[in-house]
């Protein structure tokens, strides 16, 4: 029997309605892609990343204060406490990374494990983070330096002397401290990249030439660090003071409080003697390969 004219486009209906849908679902993923396109460049500028720098701090001067919780618990840091060759932070910090490997952390280019060797696959469904870095240069990191600063100097300059058994909470603890130091010393990346954006004239000559020295100096602000290290040091003085309702906080002879959960000035030495000098480095090796 044949079918009335109106059968066909009744049943044509459906395979209208997913093509439409089809359609749409390209058009919107296309418009998120340009979004992503559009936005990481025009994103990266000077002042975005100096705003993540300050941003940075604070997690950095909270990290301090909570491990100054703590005294400074040495058999968290001696592998014969555990028999074995890994002390109970290196122990701490691998397990952790694995885990927070599997949970997606190092799909973000703003981080890096301590220990990227065997680290399984993430479990999560990938995330597009805008891929801003210049792929060959990507992977500079000085990570391995940080471990060392931290244990063999930052520490004892910060925790009191002692033992109060703590060892997996100084351990948890040493681990945001570092994390929170390497996501903004390697950011340095990122830095370097929005740097190059605004001016590759400038930078062309001495990565071509390879002149680490000359890099270092174009991409110094001295003004810039003191106002870095200067700030700091007065979040450290603002987010580690006892809050009281009464006026029983000790002074100096200036007037000024005296009992901060890390001494202020430990920060302002943090940064300019460390924190910064490593961030510069990071950035002239990351522009070293710029151009490869
Ligand atoms: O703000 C910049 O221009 C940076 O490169 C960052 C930074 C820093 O680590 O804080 C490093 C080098 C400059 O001399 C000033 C500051």
């Amino acid at each position: 029997m044949a079918s009335s004219p109106a059968t066909p486009s009744f049943s044509m209906f459906p395979r209208f309605l997913s093509f439409a849908y089809g359609v749409l679902i390209i058009f919107s993923s296309f418009c998120h892609c340009r979004r992503l396109q559009d936005s990481s460049p025009q994103g990266l500028t000077l002042d975005s990343v100096r705003d993540f720098l300050t941003r940075e701090e604070d997690t950095i001067v909270f990290s301090l204060i909570e491990r100054a919780k703590y005294p400074y618990d040495s058999p968290t840091y001696d592998p014969s406490y555990l028999h074995g060759k890994l002390s109970p932070v290196e122990l701490f910090v691998r397990e952790t990374e694995a885990v927070q490997a599997k949970a997606g952390r190092y799909q973000n280019p703003e981080e890096i494990p301590f220990f990227p060797n065997n680290l399984p696959l993430s479990l999560v469904p990938p995330y597009k983070f805008p891929q801003v870095l210049y792929p060959a240069a990507a992977s500079v990191n000085v990570t391995k330096t940080i471990w060392n600063l931290y244990f063999n100097d930052l520490l004892l300059l910060f925790t009191t002397k002692g033992n109060d058994g703590n060892y997996a909470l100084t351990a948890a603890s040493d681990l945001v401290c570092l994390q929170a130091l390497s996501r903004r010393i390697n950011y340095g990346r990122f830095v370097a990249e929005a740097k190059y954006r605004d001016a590759p004239q400038d930078y062309d000559p001495a990565i071509r030439a390879q002149d680490k020295d000359a890099l270092m100096k174009l991409l110094t602000s001295e003004s810039q660090e003191e106002v870095v290290k200067r700030r700091v040091e007065k979040k450290a003085m603002v987010f580690g003071q006892d809050i009281t309702l009464g006026k029983n906080y000790t002074c100096d002879s200036n007037g000024n409080r005296t009992n901060y959960k890390v001494d202020p000035s430990v920060l302002y030495r943090l940064y300019g003697d460390w924190v910064i000098p490593l961030t510069k480095l990071v950035e002239a090796e990351y522009l070293l390969h710029r151009l490869d």
